[in-house]
């Protein structure tokens, strides 16, 4: 589990005061309170319908609030398009795949980089991506359609850095996924966070999720239900009786079998 080593007092990145929003008359988010501390991994929970992913959507603009404040590093940005939240580095990848198949790998990461107009930035960062993504590097001239789901969401998830984004919202990143690529992709995260993005994640597998996140946020019928640490919430027994889908997990149960560090998948419908 990872920690938070500064001596800094932790800083409020983005708060969310209040918000509800909705997608036509009703309301589906009723009233979210939230912070996400910058430098750190936040872990959204919580039972299908009860609005995680429309959470992200007010927060990178695809959804504007009804009423209520959402505040990036100090500016209030709840009438602030996409695009403009985009400039400001929040950058959200959307649960389903968003790659081109039939463009390759590197092509898919510098359209990541559309935005920037400027081909000797796109071209800089794609080093850098390269650099820290192994996969990106070894698999660039390939088609993007010919790599694994969970080497896509990989991809994905590399491709937020061409636009040097300060918050990377990531939307279930490991549906659908086997273990292994379960287990890269939520490895990409901590990495995310170690070189000092603030990432939002929401995630079904709610005990991988949690375990590579300093906090987590329990959501339910629109609100905010519980906050907490990533480890407090996984310990606690009545949060995995009602949120994890299972009571306290025992401990492992074979020594031949020891479960993965990042948890196994745990549905919650
Ligand atoms: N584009 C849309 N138009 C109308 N209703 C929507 C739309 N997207 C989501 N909803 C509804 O809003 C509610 C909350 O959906 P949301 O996707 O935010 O939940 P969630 O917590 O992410 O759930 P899940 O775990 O199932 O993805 C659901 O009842 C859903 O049917």
């Amino acid at each position: 589990m990872m920690t938070h080593t500064t001596s800094e007092p932790a800083k409020a990145l983005l708060t969310l005061d209040g918000v509800t929003a909705g997608y036509g008359a009703g309301l589906i988010l009723r009233g979210i309170d939230l912070t996400v501390t910058a430098g750190q991994v936040t872990c959204l929970i919580g039972p299908n319908g009860s609005g995680k992913s429309t959470t992200l959507k007010t927060i990178s603009g695809l959804l504007k609030p009804a009423s209520g404040t959402v505040t990036f590093q100090g500016e209030d940005i709840s009438r602030l398009n996409a695009r403009q939240r985009l400039l400001r580095g929040i950058v959200h990848v959307p649960q389903d795949r968003s790659l081109f198949p039939a463009m390759t790998v590197r092509e898919n990461v510098e359209m990541g980089g559309y935005v920037l107009r400027d081909r000797r930035l796109v071209a800089e960062r794609w080093e850098h991506i390269a650099a820290s993504f192994p996969l990106v590097a070894d698999r660039a001239g390939a088609h993007a359609g010919s790599l694994s789901g969970g080497e896509q969401k990989t991809v994905e998830i590399a491709r937020t850095l061409m636009l040097d984004p300060v918050l990377i919202l990531l939307d279930e990143p490991s549906i659908g996924l086997d273990p292994k690529s379960r287990t890269a992709v939520f490895r990409s995260i901590t990495d995310l966070a170690a070189s000092g993005r603030s990432v939002l994640l929401v995630e079904q597998n709610s005990r991988s999720g949690l375990a590579v996140s300093h906090t987590g946020v329990v959501l339910e019928g629109g609100r905010v239900v519980l906050t907490g640490t990533g480890a407090g919430l996984l310990s606690d027994p009545e949060v995995g009786r009602l949120y994890l889908g299972a009571g306290a997990r025992p401990s492992a149960p074979l020594a031949s079998s020891a479960p993965s560090p990042l948890g196994d998948r745990t549905p919650q419908d």
